[in-house]
Formats: C-alpha cells, structure tokens, sequence
C-alpha cells in the first residue's frame, strides 16, 4: 500500500532555491520512521546530500558485479487548489485511486523503491550486486543542488555503473494512435533544451501619442512568428525511428507495412502524428512560449517588454543549430535574445543484447506485466536528473514502471494527478523483481520471447 504520508508532505520545489525546505526535512524523517530496515541494515549505508537529498548504498555480497544505480526524486511541481477532484496533499482515495500531486511524479518511485528494498530486507534477502540509490530534492527546478551533487559524489568515488534507471517514460496504453495493447517505452535518450529570454526597449512615453511601433508590439510579431514558423520535421532521424520499427507490428494493417517502412513513410507518419501535443514533441524541436512581461499602466507606453521562449530539442539537433533556426525566424535586431539555459540532447544508451539493464527491464517487465505486448526504445521528452550522471555510465533508461493511460499524461504536472491503488502495487513488485533479476551475474542468452513474435 502507497505509505499516502508522503503525498501529504507538500515538498514544493517553485524555483532553483525557491524549495519546501520544512517538507524537504519532513519527507526525510518520514522515510526513516517508514523503511526501518532499510535505515538499520548493516550493509546500506546512507547519507544526506545538498542538504535534502538521499543517496543509499546497498552493498552487494559480491564485489566482482558492477553496481547500478535507481533514481527518483521526492520534490513535486506546485499544485493549484482549484481544479483538483480532492486537494492536492489530501493524498485521498477514490474508487481505487490515491489523488495527489507527486504520484506519478515521482513520489510513486521514491517510495516504491525504498518500500521494495524494505519488503526484501524483511526476508532477510541480500542482494549480490552492490546497487545506489538516489532520491533528489530538486529536479523539478534542474537537480543542479540534488541529483547533481549526488552524481559528483560517486564520481569523486570512482564510481562506475553498469546502469541507471529513472523517471521519464511509462506503460503506454492507448497513449500512441493505432496502438491498442499496452507498450513499455524505455526512453534511451532524452531531449536537449534551450531556454532564451527574448528583449525588446523602445522610448517609453505618453498612450495618447503612440509610436507606429512599441516594445509590446515587437516583441508579440517575434513571438508569434517563432510559434507559426515550427522548427523543422525531424522524425526518423533520432531514436524514434527504432521505436516506431518496434512497435511497427502493434499497428494494424496497413499502419504496420507503413510503419516498417518509415525510410519511405516517414514523412506522411510525422505529419499524422504531429497533429497531438505529444505526437508532435516527436517529431520535431518544440517551441513553447512561457513568459510574457511588459508595462505598468494602460496610459504607459512601456520602456520593456521580455518574453521566454523554451525549445526541447529533437535528439537529432543540436543547440547551435536552433539557435541559428531562431535568428533567422525572429529576423529583427530590435530584439535582443539571451540564452538563459542551454544543454544538447543526451546520448544515446544501448539497446542490444549487450545491454545489461535492457536484458534485465526486459525480463522484468514480463514478469510483473504479461499483458505488456511490446518493449522498445523511446525518448524522454522531457528532462531528469539522470543526465547528470552522464560521466558513470553510458547506460542511462529512463522508465517507470507505470501503465498511463490516454488522460494521465496530462495529469503529469496538471490536475488530479495520480495513480490506482493496483499500479502503485505493481510498480513495487516490479522493483522487488529488478533488485532480484540483477543479480544475474551473466546475460541469458537471448531467445526470441512472444513479444517479439
Ligand atoms: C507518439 C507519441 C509518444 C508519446 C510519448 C509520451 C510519453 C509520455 C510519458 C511520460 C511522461 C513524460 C514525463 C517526462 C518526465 C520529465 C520530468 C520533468 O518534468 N522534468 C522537468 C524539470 C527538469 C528536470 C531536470 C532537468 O535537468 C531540467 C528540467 C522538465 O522541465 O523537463
Ligand atoms: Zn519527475
Ligand atoms: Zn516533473
């Protein structure tokens, strides 16, 4: 059962050192109070890092495997008060389900993890591979203070992992157009961003005799020239394509012959499924206007207006390229563009029978949900902690084992956010598996599954 205190604790991170610092301690307590084993046991030990986040070290009784490493985080988005079913830190139940910010993302993790930890110290059960594990306190706000620090830590260490699981991706079901049956999309990459602050300063002065142009007006033709003007179709050209070839078989026909084909289809398939929110995060570099300021008074004519434009970069472009991209659109120097934020897509982790962590999600998977028809590689459309721990492995997933549905991607960061009472079970019997089918010491060899079939 979801341990529903910890929904309670409104761990609200607003900005980078705008964090819930009174919940961020709570939540700390908590934990101890609830995973008692997993605070007592002799061969974890754990520690406090940034202040707020955890990093738990289970050592194996085998020092020859390499160690992994499991990653969450227990700060959420704010949550308005309006528009929920049941508050959002009542943690409330109905009709099966616990309501509450943080139970997609990511307290669901957090704490199954450390519930299946718990579960298996109870029965005495010690794991031969040596693994971490890692909750951040703020990757809501970059993790530049929490996942960071923690990542620099076991580098200092000499750390090397074999894998690294986090947040990102999921169980879709009836999430992608024309697939029917649940899929699990490991995400083996996620997407760069760029963040620009865009500035236009013109005369300030009197409403009653208005320039032709003002600063409002600028920087409003800027914006909604880089809204009409999307970045280019890059779909086939990234990670996607291996997706879309895995799942090609999960399409009825004739979908499944174009799919199998996107080296001919994929520009007809980008401009069918560009057509939703998420669809079209696929298929190209999203452009997102964020914020908008300017003036003071009506009878004003501003001196300033800003605006925020943010870019998810497509993994087959790079920042330079966009930022070119933007230039060219926005084709006024009256509007002068800061980069506020900017980091490339995130390399690409393996996904070959080489690949430990794959082998050993994959297997779970089947374990815990049969009914998943097909695993394959995604891509992270969003950012995680997990990109800073490029340095220790180049075998980085992001995948929780969830199954969302059509209307629970939006509830991600929005309203009624949350998760049934069975999934969250499933979710910890999943990690309970993992910590077990790690400890395989050599792959199995590979062997064509039904869901391959
Ligand atoms: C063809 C259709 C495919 C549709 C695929 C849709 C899958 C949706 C499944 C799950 C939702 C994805 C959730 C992404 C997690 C993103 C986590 C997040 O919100 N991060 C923030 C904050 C952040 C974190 C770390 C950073 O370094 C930077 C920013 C974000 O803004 O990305
Ligand atoms: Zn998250
Ligand atoms: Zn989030």
């Amino acid at each position: 059962m979801f341990s529903l205190g910890a929904i309670k604790i409104p761990t609200v991170a607003f900005l980078r050192k705008q964090l819930n610092t009174t919940a961020l301690i709570e939540f700390g307590k908590y934990i101890q109070k609830v995973f008692p084993a997993v605070f007592s046991t002799e061969f974890i030990q754990h520690e406090v890092v940034g202040e707020y986040s955890y990093l738990f070290t289970v050592r194996g009784s085998d020092p020859q495997l390499m160690p992994y490493m499991l990653l969450a985080h227990m700060d959420v988005v704010p949550a308005s008060e309006e528009g929920w079913k049941f508050p959002p830190f009542s943690a409330e139940e109905d009709e099966g389900y616990i309501y509450g910010r943080g139970t997609l993302d990511n307290k669901n993790s957090a704490i199954g993890i450390l519930q299946a930890l718990e579960f298996l110290l109870r029965r005495n059960y010690r794991p031969r591979r040596s693994f971490y594990i890692g909750i951040g306190h703020d990757e809501e706000v970059s993790g530049l203070d929490g996942g960071k620090q923690i990542a620099m830590l076991l580098q200092a260490r000499g750390v090397k992992l074999s894998f690294l699981l986090d947040e990102g991706s999921g169980i879709l079901d009836g999430v992608i157009e024309g697939i029917k049956s649940p899929v699990a999309l490991i995400a083996v990459t996620e997407k760069g961003s760029l963040t620009l602050n865009l500035t236009v300063r013109s005369d300030p002065g009197h409403s009653s005799a208005p320039p032709k142009e003002t600063s409002i007006g600028i920087l409003a033709a800027a914006v909604s020239r880089l809204e009409k003007n999307p970045m280019p179709r890059l779909f086939g050209y990234g990670p996607e394509l291996m997706m879309f070839e895995h799942l090609a078989s999960e399409f009825a026909f004739p979908l499944n012959i174009v799919m199998k084909n996107l080296w001919l289809f994929s520009p007809l398939v980008s401009r069918i499924i560009e057509r939703k929110p998420t669809g079209n995060s696929m298929v190209r570099t999203t452009t997102a206007l964020t914020i908008f300021k300017a003036g003071i008074k009506f009878n004003v004519i501003p001196h300033l207006a800003s605006a925020a434009v943010n870019f998810r970069i497509h993994p087959a472009q790079k920042v330079a390229e966009v930022l070119e991209i933007v230039k060219d659109t926005i084709d006024d120097d009256r509007v002068e563009i800061t980069v506020t934020e900017a980091f490339d897509p995130l390399p690409i982790s393996p996904w070959d029978d080489q690949a430990l962590g794959v082998q050993i999600f994959r297997r779970t998977i089947m374990d815990v949900f049969p009914h998943v028809s097909s695993i394959a590689p995604g891509v992270c459309i969003g950012n995680t902690d997990s990109r800073h721990f490029t340095n220790l492995t180049d075998a980085i997933y992001r995948f929780n084992p969830v199954v969302l549905k059509a209307d629970d991607v939006s509830r991600i960061h929005g309203w009624n956010e949350r998760i049934s009472v069975k999934d969250y079970e499933k979710q910890v019997e999943f990690l309970f598996q993992l910590i077990q089918n790690s400890d395989i010491d050599k792959l199995p060899k590979p062997h064509l599954s039904t869901h391959e079939l």
